[in-house]
């Protein structure tokens, strides 16, 4: 088989198709730089640069705060808050779905694939962010990351999303944007492909078994 030109990498359909969120359905780095920002300017501090926030998005909303809130390390219970309830009322101001995401969307369920979200964002943003986008129906698990005790790189959410699917490895594929990602993906046993469009690192894409540079490259489905 050849999968130089296929990134699925199999000629099978998956059963269960995990898709991280931030930086791979979504493109959603303006909205939460304008968050972050919101939060440092509540404590006098002036904004981050995009760019920087983007390198500390990845592994959960208290651990981007802790990372933009380098000049108050006592106050991230506050921060954290206030980050929070600024992304939660302005979700989607920038956000918007990638290219691509709902004719993959479409296929895969017409495959009959199981569709899952697998995020380190909050599960209530997350499902906040996918019903104003109006993809949420499509899906059905949505976990974020408090929805285990230890959320990605661990391979919790996604054993869970699989169990949720009662769907077992290598029947599943992981989809993200970072190491994150890949290293769930790897220790749980499912293949993963990376999204370099996203906003991970390139030495992170390199984790991954596939990459793509659209969403549009997973189409048609090999399968
Ligand atoms: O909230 C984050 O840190 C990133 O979220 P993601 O896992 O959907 O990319
Ligand atoms: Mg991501």
């Amino acid at each position: 088989m050849d999968t130089t030109q296929n990134p699925w990498g199999v000629m099978t359909a998956p059963s269960l198709v995990m898709f991280d969120l931030d930086g791979t359905l979504v493109d959603s780095l303006a909205d939460l730089a304008a968050s972050v920002n919101f939060m440092r300017s509540s404590f006098g501090l002036p904004p981050l640069a995009t760019e920087t926030v983007r390198q500390c998005i990845g592994k959960g909303a208290r651990n981007l705060v802790g990372r933009t809130l380098p000049e108050r390390a006592d106050d991230l219970d506050r921060g954290l808050d206030l980050f929070l309830e600024h992304n939660g009322a302005n979700i989607a101001v920038h956000s918007r779905l990638y290219p691509g995401v709902l004719p993959l969307l479409a296929a895969l369920r017409d495959a009959g694939v199981f569709l899952a979200v697998v995020s380190n964002k909050p599960t209530v943003l997350c499902r906040q962010l996918l019903d104003v986008l109006e993809v949420a129906d499509w899906f059905g698990t949505v976990l974020g990351g408090d929805a285990v005790a230890q959320c990605k790189p661990w391979p919790d959410p996604l054993l869970l999303a699989m169990e949720q699917a009662g769907v077992v490895a290598p029947a599943a594929v992981m989809i993200g944007d970072s190491s994150n990602d890949f290293d769930a993906a790897r220790a749980a046993g499912v293949r993963s492909i990376a999204c370099t469009f996203g906003f991970g690192e390139p030495w992170e894409m390199e984790l991954a078994d596939s990459r793509i540079d659209s969403l549009e490259a997973l189409l048609p489905l090999p399968f």
